[in-house]
């Protein structure tokens, strides 16, 4: 719904990073989404966060702003082109270079070397064909009570009609029922965006 997408308003720097991030052709997570994870960042009071797809950061800002004033963002992308603009972002909103740590990787590559246990909150916003691995790698990386958060949980709303069996839905499918069954996860699909999904660490 338009009004809950807008009823908290970005600023420039976010206006900004949102339509850079359109002239390189990616998209970022919408108002409603970046509202809901800087939500989720601040009722966990995280200080350690993986984000999974920089893009050119607007979704890192809105993180940011709910995280603790000492917390470190560590955000993982392929595109060093995204992550460049990313880090003039992040700088033009006010993050010192300590606040973030900005890895440049495939999220499966990078992940196995981020420490077991040592996160508040997992963001993932990239390729769906990664998505399963990422749900088993947040399951090792979050502390219990760590928040998982999936971005693009609706398919573009495909996800609810059994009709639509192409591979990105069918794996997000499967992946959200996993989920949904699992003893090791708390669950909620929230309708901001796209879908975000967001499920607490038992
Ligand atoms: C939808 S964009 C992210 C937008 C960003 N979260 C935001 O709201 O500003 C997806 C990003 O994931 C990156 N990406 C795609 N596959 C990836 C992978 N396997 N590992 C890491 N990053 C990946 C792309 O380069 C792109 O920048």
């Amino acid at each position: 719904m338009q009004f809950a997408e807008s009823y908290v308003a970005e600023d420039l720097v976010l206006r900004t990073a949102r339509s850079l991030a359109e002239e390189v052709g990616i998209d970022a997570v919408t108002t409603g989404a970046g509202a809901a994870l800087r939500l989720l960042a601040a009722a966990g009071n995280a200080r350690a966060v993986v984000e999974i797809g920089t893009g050119t950061g607007v979704s890192g800002v809105w993180l940011l702003r709910g995280m603790r004033t000492d917390g470190v963002l560590t955000t993982i992308d392929v595109e060093v082109e995204h992550q460049r603009i990313a880090r003039r972002i992040f700088a033009e909103a006010g993050f010192p270079a300590g606040r973030t740590r900005i890895i440049a990787g495939r999220a499966l590559d990078v992940l196995p070397r981020l420490a077991d246990g040592a996160y508040d909150l997992l963001f993932v916003d990239a390729e769906v064909t990664g998505v399963s691995a990422c749900v088993d790698a947040a399951l090792r990386l979050l502390r219990p009570g760590g928040v998982l958060a999936v971005n693009g949980a609706l398919a573009g709303g495909r996800i609810g009609d059994p009709a639509a069996r192409d591979p990105e839905t069918v794996t997000l499918r499967e992946t959200m029922k996993a989920l949904r069954e699992s003893e090791d996860w708390v669950p909620a699909l929230l309708p901001v965006g796209d879908g975000l999904l967001a499920a607490i660490r038992c």
